[in-house]
């Protein structure tokens, strides 16, 4: 079965479809990782998001129990330049293009994902449309194979094959759809309704401190949350309380935490006003907070900074970041497309790391109050684990507010083999 991606500037991909048929609008992006792409489906920053990863062969490992991010795929559609579809590996429960079909999501392989990046790269993140012709709504020549070069249709609004003319007509209509497109309202899409707790080995309960001897109570503003998250804190001994997105910072402070963590989620971060309003109270309460990705930026954004949108984003697990206090450089996750405007930090809040590639801002700590925040994902899944330390510093920042003494997480230089 044939399909399309439709691209706002007019460029057009022929592939062949999988997962579910059907039709889908999103921001289309693309993921560098050469392993991960379970955790990148259910991941839920990436809904609202058409994803092309780069690494040419998917699928391989199949889908198994163990590696989700959360309880089904948030991304609208995947692009691949090779499906695999016969996985291997031991434990292995189904294939991608089955999984991704039970849940609806419309895949396209068989394109040329070199030139689709490279597109993405020139004119940035964008609009688009994946469609298959078995969607009911494609033109019956749609259907042909069109023996394009790598799928590639039409680059940039200029045709690279010759089409029937109703075909034309209708691939513009679908450029204009993908010019249209905006993504809102994520966080609310994906934060859960209710809180609850996590306790030890991922047992639930009500929200709320379980008392566990010694246990520090970390309450997580969950705004599309990696699993991964809570269960690093809990692996690190942990009671973590989940909560939705617009939770009021008196509801959370009702709940004793020992410390907030902001989570990671899809979306731009200044539509996160409820989060945003929240840190301004957990920063005004001195109570220890910790923020990733998204609840980085929403961070920054209480703090008085702001955010732009980047031109194509940083996804993938190989990116290099250096921690500002001791000159260490980390190989990191990352998945996002918005970015905290170094120019606008007020004073009091310092740039602890910085992006090695293009120098952007990749964690802050605010001065004096114990606050601290990264761009990316020390949690990993997929990805190197090198930067999990980040959570021992959170468990140590907590610790030190106990005691009184309140050093900056991100601030402070790490010791010599500190991991
Ligand atoms: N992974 C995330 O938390 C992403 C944050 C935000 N939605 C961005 O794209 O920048």
């Amino acid at each position: 079965m044939k399909g399309y991606l439709v691209l706002a500037d007019g460029t057009i991909f022929q592939g062949d479809a999988f997962g579910a048929p059907g039709r889908a609008t999103g921001e289309v992006v693309f993921t560098t990782g050469m392993t991960g792409y379970q955790e990148e489906i259910t991941d839920p920053s990436y809904w609202g998001q058409i994803v092309v990863n780069t690494y040419p062969l998917v699928g391989n490992t199949g889908i198994n129990p163990e590696d989700f991010e959360s309880g089904r795929p948030h991304l609208r559609g995947l692009v691949v330049r090779e499906l695999c579809t016969e996985p291997s590996h031991w434990q292995a429960t189904e294939t991608l293009a089955g999984y991704l079909e039970r849940h609806g999501v419309v895949g396209l392989t068989g394109v040329d994902t070199r030139a689709l990046t490279r597109v993405l790269r020139i004119h940035g993140a964008m609009g688009g449309v994946i469609v298959t012709a078995a969607g009911g709504e494609v033109p019956g020549e749609a259907a042909q194979d069109l023996d394009a070069p790598g799928g590639l249709v039409a680059l940039a609004g200029e045709w690279r094959v010759a089409l029937p003319p109703a075909l034309r007509t209708w691939l513009l209509a679908l450029v204009g759809e993908a010019r249209d497109f905006r993504l809102t309202g994520a966080v609310a899409a994906v934060t859960p309704q209710e809180p609850y707790r996590v306790g030890p080995g991922g047992t639930r309960g009500p929200a709320g401190r379980a008392g566990g001897p010694g246990a520090p109570h970390v309450v997580m503003v969950d705004l599309g949350a990696k699993q991964n998250i809570v269960r690093s804190l809990v692996q690190l001994g942990c009671e973590v309380t989940v909560v939705p997105a617009d939770t009021p910072v008196g509801e959370i402070l009702a709940l004793a935490p020992d410390g907030v963590l902001l989570s990671n989620g899809p979306g731009d971060p200044k539509e996160a006003r409820a989060a945003i309003e929240t840190a301004r109270g957990l920063l005004e309460a001195r109570v220890p907070t910790m923020g990733i990705c998204l609840g980085h930026q929403v961070l920054g954004l209480a703090l008085g900074a702001d955010t732009y949108k980047m031109k194509f984003g940083h996804r993938g697990v190989n990116h290099p970041v250096q921690e500002l206090a001791t000159g260490r450089v980390f190989i990191t996750t990352q998945n996002h497309g918005y970015a905290i405007d170094e120019a606008s930090l007020p004073p009091g809040v310092t740039v602890t790391h910085r992006n090695v590639s293009d120098g952007t801002v990749e964690g802050i700590a605010a001065e004096g109050r114990p606050a601290f925040s990264v761009q990316y994902h020390p949690e990993a899944c997929p990805g190197p684990e090198e930067s999990r330390f980040l959570f021992d510093r959170f468990l140590e920042l907590m610790r030190s507010q106990d005691r009184g003494d309140r050093p900056a997480g991100g601030a402070r230089p790490a010791k010599g083999g500190e991991r």
